[in-house]
């Protein structure tokens, strides 16, 4: 059976959701497909799960240091298994929302893998769709990895849906999800390890407070082990063994659960991209700047799928305005990934906006850093939280913010006042000047820039 629509959208995540709501609201006849309950990685299984649980881990990591000046004589530790309960009070109604909320809009929605069969057309089991576009939102899925037993390691999804917490957690990555899931497991009560290939961690961040992140990491404790790279994981009697490589020596980590955090790549493996003429390399479907498939141009990628930007959320959101836009006739609209903000959610969590240190200096610019390790200013130290810095970028001359960095309590929430001024090209000293509510994170600001 063929049918004809004007638009075909893969996936239902927040890229694809957005795109096919936009175009449907424009008066384009839209189906939306998914191979997976409705609702994409970030509502089900990546960032709002997440920070569910990790609202039950705030209180745990507040008492452990509140404990010491004496507020709290043990600090209490969680019941996992009523955390995923209340964690499913948010993710279990979203696929029914969803769908009604696609139905409601008049989007056909399908059920199964999408493949292309030609340039202008897809199939979905016997279902052939022919449309004017497709709109390529399919997301990302953890990269294969080289190690014998790897099948044996846990995804995201998985933790983020265990019913029981293993005593002892070892994390194969470190970056965003080894950071968060350690930070999480570990104020749940087990003991973490982190095992890290390379000799950083969180690439991408500014090194200096990853360097006091880790260290307050060391302190949870967990046992964060760099230029480590794992090589075999194998089951034992009771649980797993992981072998590792670091510089030549052989270690060895017994654990209860090993889980994947060793990166993401694009999720094209079904689309039978060759059939439809759509280009695509490592980072994903390789587009222009309006997203339009560099080879196919009756496709468009967006969000995670498509080699542009940054895998976060922020970005699949810009990413579905801007292909809405090109799809419902204000053609031209090109991607601007200026100032968007990045959050590892560790307790507390480190941010990022802008250019790094390094980057500005390749780039020739000229810039002062403002630069410090703030454990000691009054909105780290009323929670006794030493682990708190930040590193701003302003170029000289302008005064722009070309960076801000920041790590401690109230870096998640900073960060977006530092973001709005990048995007819209607010001053140092205007920032400086604007009064913030006394006693915030924010009033920090004019002593940062
Ligand atoms: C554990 C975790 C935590 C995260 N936390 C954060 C965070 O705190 N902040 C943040 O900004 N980002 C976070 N992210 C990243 C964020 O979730 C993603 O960047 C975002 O969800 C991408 O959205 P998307 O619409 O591109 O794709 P997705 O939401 O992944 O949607 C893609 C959909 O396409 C479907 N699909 C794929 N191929 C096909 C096919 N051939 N046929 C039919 N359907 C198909 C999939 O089933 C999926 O439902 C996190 C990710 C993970 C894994
Ligand atoms: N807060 C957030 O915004 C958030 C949270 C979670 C995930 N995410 C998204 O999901 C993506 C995937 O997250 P991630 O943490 O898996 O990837 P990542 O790219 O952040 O980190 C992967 C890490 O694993 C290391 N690694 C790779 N292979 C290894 C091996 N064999 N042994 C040991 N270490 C190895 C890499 O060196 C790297 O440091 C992120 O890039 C991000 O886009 C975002």
């Amino acid at each position: 059976m063929t049918r004809n629509f004007d638009i075909v959208v893969v996936g239902t995540g927040v890229a694809g959701t957005a795109i096919a709501k936009g175009c449907r609201a424009a008066g384009l006849d839209v189906a939306i497909v998914d191979e997976l309950p409705y609702g994409g990685t970030c509502r089900l299984r990546g960032c709002d799960p997440k920070k569910v649980l990790r609202a039950a881990a705030e209180p745990v990591a507040a008492m452990a240091q509140l404990g010491e000046v004496g507020i709290f004589a043990e600090p209490a530790v969680p019941d996992w298994r009523a955390m995923m309960g209340f964690k499913r009070r948010f993710t279990d109604p979203v696929t029914p929302s969803k769908e009604t909320s696609l139905a409601d809009a008049g989007i056909v929605m399908l059920h199964g893998t999408a493949r292309f069969v030609s340039p202008d057309a897809m199939a979905v089991g016997d279902a052939v769709l022919q449309a004017g576009h497709f709109v390529l939102a399919a997301g990302s899925r953890p990269a294969d990895l080289p190690i014998e037993g790897a099948d044996l390691l846990l995804h995201s999804d998985g933790f983020l849906d265990l019913e029981r917490l293993p005593r002892r957690v070892a994390l194969v990555g470190g970056g965003y999800i080894a950071m968060e899931f350690a930070h999480l497991a570990v104020r749940a009560g087990a003991e973490v390890t982190m095992l890290q290939r390379g000799v950083r961690l969180l690439a991408g961040f500014d090194p200096d407070l990853v360097d006091l992140l880790v260290e307050r990491t060391h302190d949870l404790p967990v046992d964060v082990r760099v230029g480590t790279a794992v090589t075999v994981v194998e089951r034992t009697a009771d649980g797993y063994r992981v072998h590792a490589d670091q510089e030549g020596r052989s270690l060895r980590f017994d654990a209860d659960l090993v889980v994947h955090a060793a990166g993401r790549v694009p999720n094209l493996g079904g689309l039978d991209l060759e059939a439809g003429n759509v280009a695509a390399g490592k980072r994903g479907v390789e587009v222009d700047g309006h997203l339009r498939s560099a080879t196919n141009p009756r496709v468009f990628a967006a969000g995670d799928a498509a080699a542009s930007g940054m895998p976060l959320t922020p970005k699949a959101s810009h990413d579905a305005e801007v292909v809405v836009a090109n799809l419902t006739g204000r053609a031209g609209r090109r991607v601007d990934y200026g100032g968007m903000p990045s959050v590892v959610f560790s307790l507390p969590p480190l941010a990022s906006v802008g250019l790094q240190e390094e980057e500005a200096a390749r780039r020739g610019l000229r810039f002062r850093v403002n630069h410090a390790v703030t454990g000691d200013w009054f909105s780290a130290r009323r929670l006794n939280e030493p682990c708190s810095g930040h590193k701003v970028l302003v170029e000289e001359g302008t005064g722009s913010i070309l960076g801000a960095h920041l790590v401690g309590p109230h870096a998640d929430e900073v960060i977006n006042l530092f973001a709005l001024a990048i995007r819209h090209g607010i001053t140092a000293d205007r920032l400086a000047e604007t009064p913030f509510a006394y006693p915030t994170g924010g009033a920090d600001v004019a002593s940062m820039v």
